[in-house]
């Protein structure tokens, strides 16, 4: 269905006349669950969608526009189970922009139709649900929601349990009757609690359940038992509908672990007032000061408001939120922009939906529905087992999802989504993609649990944790199970290892799990140096995800999407000289080349490639300075391995316990025979030039920002193997300072402490000829 008014030239009054009913039908049964049942049946931005159309519609053919039309009514529930009252002056809604020259047209017309000039009050449109509440003589006589905008629900009796509504206004000198209106709302910190506790709602269930089952000796059924809590305790998608639920239920039918929820959930309301009804003569003259008499009267007001004294600040206003929309502490789906000047607000009047004096800008949403086709289990470089949400492509804040991690399976447990939900699907500017939770109202019983694998998805050992208390579930089959091994190759290629290009993430696939030929060249990475055309050549692979490592299928033939990365058909030249078969691609003489090439890099990045726990880049390049060779760490003790500047305790035993496995220590060996060279030439071995002797014997040098003539670790090498000490951090032990362009906090700190602080030549000299051949300090200062 189209959502704006293109195509309206084209409809006939019968199909408009079809369309408007459709539309209609859609549209209240929508606002039935949203309003009635606080659930969303489709996201906003589709909901916003039909309105637009149907008005559209109405405005090409008004006889379609009755007055039971809802573009002309206050969004209301059917029918509500609730007690109800009537609003002394009706609570209406508000006119949507969804473009900022909407906006400003809509503002030009009610400064023109003032006929002078205007103040806007601009202020976050809260999302949450709106509120009356009726102060007789300072006291609260009830507490109603909008309704239909003449008659609310009935919800004083949650409303007292808010800290944020008093039942006696403070101070004195109110009016007879004031309607006070405002948002509840839950803020974003205490939703986040308030699914947690759901969660742990549902544990407590089903272990309730069990105790149950086990006293009366009766078998328990888990998956039953699980579904049954996922109903009861829900995880709520967002929270505009939690607090709708939460200040519209009926606390005192509650018992057990029901009302241990409905307490937490009407705990987690608070309220902003922003308008006021049924007042008669108000001591004030325009909202802003509406809002300053209501706060002394104890009521809470937003901290965001503000006035604008032109246009221009209004957009600038709505611009600067929609670039901090998520550092507010409550969800907002737009900017309210209303004129302040009470006395305007009467001569502009309302439609019987609307006021004239104000308007809802809303932002593009960040939240869409789509359905949860399946969750899948991908095991990456280190073993971790992650469960992914594989959904129907969802556009939202900008592009096309399809899918988003579930990080492990108390995650997925605790969003409480079932395989088949329709599900609301989170992308905030360039926050990674989030399933929030199920659109419970949508199931029809088709869905199913996920259970989490009980082995691993690509080499069939029983996932465990590794450690007591680890959440996360492992492949314990480092060595040959083919994801691991392909994570681990295709990290061997990468930028902060051995950088190699022609061994990207296809190529690691295609090495160690080819579906041509059916033996893999690679089991492990040991056999990475041996590697020969020959072996390559055949290779024939099927493209995996980028980001799970799903088989990708052809969407139009439905097949793999194969490839043979290594070969090419051989050219007419080549085939008069004889060679018939397959050649090697340039990728193949590229990659084979770029292997023979990385054998002798440095030695911090043939550390990296070994993949060792937490030995990255920064830890490798301590380690390869320190040490010098692979021999020298392995020879290394705990103590030394750990005093190292930038190894520490945790890599020192990461770094024992990879030494002690057998199958790495082949990584090795066949890494040498192969000719791969495990140390720096002409480094002076661990430490530095230890028998002392060296000019810089006794001395800590720091090497900070870059310094002419030498590297970073050339800079450091200079100083060990002139016998001083190359640290990392400057300290009171520091002695000398060498600082080049682009020293940041390493140099203010050696001028605080001050230490004195060397150029690159000044360095050159200390590191050669020793400190006494350096000019004394006050010269070189002020040299
Ligand atoms: N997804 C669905 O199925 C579904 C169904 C019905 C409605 N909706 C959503 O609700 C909207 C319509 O609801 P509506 O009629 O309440 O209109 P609205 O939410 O667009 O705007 C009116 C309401 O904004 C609230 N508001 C928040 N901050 C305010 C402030 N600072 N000043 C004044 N008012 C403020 C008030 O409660 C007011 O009643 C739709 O645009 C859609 O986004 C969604
Ligand atoms: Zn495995």
């Amino acid at each position: 269905m189209a959502d704006d008014a293109r195509d309206l030239p084209d409809l006939t009054l019968d199909e408009a006349r079809a369309e408007a009913r459709e539309l209609t039908e859609r549209i209240l049964e929508a606002k039935d669950a949203y309003y009635g049942r606080d659930t969303s049946l489709v996201d906003d931005a589709t909901y916003d969608g039909w309105m637009r159309r149907l008005e559209a519609i109405e405005r090409a053919h008004p006889e379609l526009a009755g007055q039971d039309s809802p573009t002309q009514m206050v969004g209301a529930a059917e029918g509500t189970t609730l007690a109800t009252i009537e609003h002394a002056e009706r609570m209406l809604s508000l006119d949507n922009v969804f473009s900022i020259d909407e906006l400003r047209e809509w503002a030009t017309k009610a400064q023109d139709a003032a006929g002078r000039r205007v103040a806007w009050l601009t202020e976050l449109k809260i999302d949450g649900l709106a509120i009356n509440l009726r102060y007789e003589n300072g006291v609260l006589t009830s507490a109603a929601t909008r309704g239909d905008g003449r008659v609310g629900e009935i919800v004083t009796e949650n409303a007292l349990r808010l800290a944020d509504i008093p039942e006696r206004l403070a101070g004195e000198g109110h009016p007879r009757i004031v309607e006070v209106r405002g948002e509840v709302f839950i803020p974003v910190e205490a939703f986040e609690k308030l699914n947690a506790l759901q969660a742990d709602l549902r544990d407590r269930a089903v272990a309730e359940g069990r105790e149950r089952a086990e006293s009366r000796g009766r078998p328990f059924d888990e998956d039953k038992a699980l579904l049954s809590a996922v109903r009861r305790f829900p995880a709520f998608a967002n929270p505009r509908n939690a607090a709708s639920g939460g200040l519209r239920q009926q606390i005192e039918k509650k018992s057990g672990l029901e009302l241990e929820a409905a307490l937490a959930r009407v705990g987690s309301l608070r309220l902003y007032v922003h308008g006021i009804g049924a007042w008669q003569n108000p001591p004030v003259e325009a909202q802003s000061e509406v809002y300053a008499l209501l706060k002394e009267w104890g009521l809470p007001i937003s901290p965001h408001p503000k006035v604008c004294a032109s246009i221009d600040e209004v957009l600038a206003f709505v611009e600067y939120y929609g670039e901090h929309r998520h550092s507010v502490e409550h969800e907002l789906d737009g900017i309210v922009v209303k004129v302040d000047e009470l006395a305007l607000h009467d001569e502009l009047g309302a439609t019987s939906r609307a006021p004239r004096w104000a308007i809802a800008y809303k932002y593009p949403p960040e939240e869409v529905h789509t359905r949860l086709l399946d969750i899948v289990v991908s095991v990456g470089r280190t073993g971790r087992a992650t469960p992914y949400a594989v959904m129907e492509p969802a556009h939202v804040a900008g592009s096309v999802v399809r899918q988003a991690t579930l990080h492990n399976q108390d995650v997925v447990k605790a969003k409480g989504v079932l395989i088949g939900d329709t599900v609301v699907l989170r992308k905030a500017g360039d926050v990674i993609p989030e399933v929030l939770g199920p659109v419970v109202d949508k199931r029809d019983g088709t869905e199913r649990a996920f259970v989490m694998p009980a082995e691993c998805p690509e080499c069939g050992t029983p996932l465990r944790p590794m450690k007591e208390g680890d959440i996360d579930l492992r492949c314990p089959n480092a060595k040959d199970c083919p994801a691991q091994v392909r994570g681990r190759v295709e990290h061997i290629g990468s930028r902060g290892a051995l950088d190699i290009e022609a061994l990207g993430e296809v190529t690691a696939a295609a090495l160690t799990q080819p579906d041509v030929p059916a033996d893999p060249p690679l089991h492990t990475e040991a056999a990475l140096f041996d590697l020969t055309l020959d072996q390559i050549v055949p290779i024939e692979v099927v493209v995996r995800d980028a980001e799970t490592g799903e088989r990708r299928v052809d969407e139009k033939t439905g097949e793999y999407v194969r490839r043979a990365p290594f070969r090419r058909n051989p050219t007419a030249a080549e085939r008069k000289e004889g060679r018939e078969g397959p050649q090697p691609s340039s990728q193949a003489l590229k990659l084979i080349d770029e292997l023979e090439k990385a054998k002798t890099k440095d030695l911090w990045r043939l550390l990296v490639s070994l993949n060792i726990r937490h030995v990255g880049p920064v830890a490798a390049r301590a380690l390869a300075t320190y040490f010098g060779s692979l021999d020298a760490i392995r020879a290394a003790s705990r103590e030394e391995l750990a005093g190292v500047e930038g190894v520490g305790p945790i890599i020192a035993d990461s770094l024992l316990e990879w030494f002690e496995v057998d199958w790495h220590i082949e990584i090795l060996d066949r890494w040498r025979a192969a000719g791969v060279r495990f140390e720096t030439p002409g480094h002076p071995g661990p430490g530095a030039a230890s028998a002392g002797g060296g000019v810089l014997d006794g001395l800590t040098v720091v090497a900070t920002g870059s310094l002419e003539g030498y590297s970073r670790e050339g800079a450091q090498e200079a100083i060990m193997k002139a016998g001083g000490k190359a640290a990392s951090s400057v300290s009171k032990k520091t002695d000398f300072v060498a600082a080049g362009p682009g020293a940041g906090s390493k140099l203010a700190k050696a001028e605080h402490l001050g230490v004195r602080i060397l150029d690159a030549a000044q360095f050159h000299i200390l590191v050669t000829e020793g400190p006494g051949a350096l000019p004394p300090a006050a010269e070189a200062d002020a040299g």
